[in-house]
């Protein structure tokens, strides 16, 4: 490989964005508030028990408002020029890329998604020789296998099309959706496309698959298999190569890229350690097999849509100026199907966009799990440490030179692939992913920063990769809830990102990746200012300064401030209005449910009380219920419990509003509650969809009946309780 391209064809550059400077002068002025405000509250701490209570929500605040800020002061953006590549780089010496696909339930994940995530990845626009794909099946399921034995025939007639006719959409079910089939030959290809389909679904609702459709001996002799004893929990590995580059051709004589089928070894007597176990069988899988440089890591619902990725990645990977201590460049999840207003704000922008953008001017964005171009190198030690594996077939710089399907190639995939293989090794802890916390993508890219990293953000216009998303609350919040127990164990581990973080990547890292870390506690300040300036309200107690008072327009500065810069924002991330409303929605929404469930479940767990573990969101969705969320409607549906905090905050205020209401119409005095009145009000605005799912709607998406006694029995025992305890 040569090197760094010349200035005046450079392969990548980077610029600070514009508001750079005006950021950083707010982040002056507001911490000088920030720091009158806490001193405010200290000095009337003698005078109200409630002071302490707005002192810790406010504490909170604070706290997290300064680890936002560490995005603000080195927000970068950055362009890449991979017409400029052939100068530094052959074709013929592009590195081999070895791509890792994660499925873990037929039920939940169906296997044509799968299929059509593979497809997508395995048409990139890259030399197919140097492609292999592995997918890991934790789910151990033969439907999952034998969609893909029909993926792997359709992929030779699906990539030279997909060539021939210079597509962009190359995961075919997203192609047949845009309706854009004018290519030459597509009728054809849609109906075998859909032949496969109909044949994968049909065997996948029969639960089982029929003789006649077992092509030849070497599959019925796979399938076998899955005999009596066969289950999820508990079955042999299965590694079936179904694609091999040397001798697959797809139907215009090209090489194929490799398949490769993964299912480990389970045994309930060996932690599996969920989707980071996978990953790590699927490192030492591929290290056997084809040991590529580099690695993607992909989730089974987030397909390819743009085949020029690869290349894109290459611009900074061929850059040797950057490339010592680069362990990964991390694309953002982008999702598919979002409806307009994103009512649960599902598409993260600030998890998946703007941070990681504001990280990428420091040491790099967090590794979010899907979308990533590893290193190799970075699973084995830091840049100048190096931790060698056990066996040299697995070191990073080792080159395989026998052919996938070897006797002893396979026979050392099925030992790397066992499920005591790692048993007293430092897989987990030094080596490959990292164990020990259900957001595994989180705690593995600290841990690669902590050990002296680099990482870099890109964010193309066309989104590189389209992922699903949860459609129901219920759903959005659970995945939410898992995220917050998977941080927590990060917080509470020896690699706390203020305490260990920071000492390894520097303080505004540290902060960085604690903004992420921390998430639960915003349900302090979140629960604080939805329950008690509203309660207070009700009791005629003022807690805010009296609207003439300077402190109020303090307090004013510090609402507008936050609420004002971080809608510019979203919006400048091209976001809109409407958008951000509910992302402002959802974030108190999250705070009263998901955070606060998440942060119990997670002091359950710590208390040795069992916990579910990794709970995969489901990609299935029911037409009913993607009609309301195409039409913006909120689907509560279950009996949950997260659901009773939101439903009492909606009555409390509410009760409130209505009684200020009363009280201005009375004619009362109403002097220095009217930031309480106000607040009132943006929670009732806020509450709009619990009300309609509480009290008008019918259909199978609303509040459950019991969820809204218990909630509005709470809810008026609470104004109740205040109304009649004068002083309170
Ligand atoms: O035991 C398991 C559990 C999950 N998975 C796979 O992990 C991926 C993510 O699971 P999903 O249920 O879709 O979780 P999400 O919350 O949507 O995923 C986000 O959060 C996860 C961490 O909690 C990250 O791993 C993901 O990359 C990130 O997209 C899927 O491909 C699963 O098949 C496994 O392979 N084995
Ligand atoms: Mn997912």
């Amino acid at each position: 490989m040569s090197t760094t391209a010349p200035p005046s064809s450079p392969l990548h550059t980077s610029h600070l964005l514009r508001r750079t400077t005006l950021n950083r002068l707010f982040a002056i002025i507001y911490a000088f508030g920030i720091l009158a405000l806490i001193n405010h509250h200290l000095l009337n701490l003698r005078h109200s028990a409630v002071t302490a209570i707005f002192l810790i929500a406010d504490l909170v605040l604070a706290f997290m408002w300064t680890t936002t800020t560490s995005f603000r002061l080195y927000p970068t953006d950055r362009e890449v020029f991979p017409e400029n590549l052939n100068k530094v780089l052959e074709e013929k010496d592009f590195p081999a890329l070895d791509i890792f696909i994660c499925t873990a339930d037929p039920y939940k994940e169906p296997p044509m998604n799968v299929v059509n995530t593979a497809l997508s990845l395995m048409a990139y626009d890259y030399p197919p020789e140097k492609m292999s794909v592995y997918v890991s099946d934790d789910g151990g399921s033969e439907l999952t296998l034998f969609a893909f034995f029909e993926a792997a025939k359709f992929a030779k007639i699906w990539i030279p099309f997909c060539r021939e006719n210079n597509i962009v959409d190359r995961c075919p079910e997203a192609l047949f959706r845009s309706n854009d089939v004018t290519f030459s030959g597509s009728a054809d290809i849609k109906a075998k496309y859909e032949k496969m389909k109909m044949k994968v679904e049909s065997v996948v609702d029969r639960g089982s698959i029929s003789a006649e459709y077992i092509a030849n001996e070497e599959e019925r002799k796979v399938f076998e298999k899955w005999d009596e004893g066969f289950t999820r929990h508990h079955h042999p590995a299965v590694i079936q190569v179904l694609l091999e580059s040397e001798q697959d051709k797809d139907t215009k004589g090209d090489p194929m890229p490799n398949l490769i089928y993964v299912s480990r070894e389970k045994n309930k007597a060996h932690p599996h350690n969920f989707k980071a176990g996978a990953l790590n069988t699927l490192l030492r899988v591929s290290a056997v097999m084809t040991n590529a440089p580099i690695v993607l890591t992909q989730d089974c619902d987030m397909y390819s849509n743009d085949p020029k990725t690869p290349r894109k990645m290459l611009c900074f990977y061929a850059d040797q100026s950057i490339r010592h201590n680069l362990g990964y460049i991390q694309f953002p999840q982008r999702f598919h199907g979002i409806n307009s207003a994103d009512i649960y704000a599902s598409e993260y922008k600030r998890l998946y966009v703007i941070n990681p953008g504001g990280m990428d001017g420091l040491k790099g964005p967090c590794y979010v799990g899907s979308g990533c171009f590893f290193v190799r190198r970075v699973f084995f030690g830091g840049p100048s440490s190096p931790e060698l594996p056990e066996a040299h077939e697995l070191w990073p710089d080792h080159v395989v030179k026998m052919p996938i399907r070897n006797h002893q190639v396979l026979d050392l995939a099925h030992e790397v692939a066992g499920s005591d293989y790692e048993n007293n090794s430092t897989w987990g802890s030094k080596m490959g992913f990292r164990y020990g916390s259900l957001s595994e993508d989180f705690f593995t890219g600290l841990h690669q920063h902590c050990r002296g990293w680099k990482s870099i953000f890109f964010h193309p216009r066309r989104p590189a990769f389209l992922g699903d998303l949860p459609i129901t609350l219920y759903d959005a919040l659970n995945q939410n809830r898992r995220w917050c127990i998977g941080l927590l164990e990060v917080v509470f581990s020896k690699y706390n990102p203020i305490t260990f973080g920071s000492r390894f990547m520097g303080p505004l890292m540290g902060l960085a990746y604690a903004h992420n870390a921390f998430w639960p506690i915003w349900s302090i300040p979140i629960f604080t200012y939805s329950f008690v300036p509203q309660l207070a309200l009700l009791n005629r107690a003022s807690v805010f300064p009296e609207e003439t008072n300077i402190w109020f327009i303090l307090y004013a500065f510090l609402f507008w401030g936050a609420n004002v810069q971080d809608c510019l924002d979203f919006m400048l991330a091209r976001g809109t209005f409407q958008q951000w409303w509910n992302d402002q929605r959802i974030w108190f929404i999250r705070g009263l449910s998901s955070y606060l469930f998440g942060f119990v479940e997670f002091s359950i767990k710590r208390l040795g009380i069992a916990s579910k573990g990794f709970h995969v969101t489901s990609k299935v969705v029911d037409n009913e219920q993607c009609k309301r969320y195409n039409n913006g409607v909120f689907e509560f549906g279950v009996p949950s419990p997260m659901f009773v905090p939101l439903a009492t905050v909606a009555i409390v205020n509410l009760v409130a509003f209505i009684f200020g209401i009363m009280q201005i119409l009375k004619g009362e005095n109403m002097n220095g509650l009217f930031g309480q009145m106000f607040l009132s009000f943006f929670g009732v605005v806020n509450s709009w969809p619990i009300y309609e799912a509480m009290l008008w709607r019918t259909d199978s998406g609303k509040m459950p009946r019991v969820v809204s006694v218990i909630s509005t029995l709470v809810g008026l025992t609470l104004c109740m309780l205040v109304l009649l305890v004068p002083n309170a």
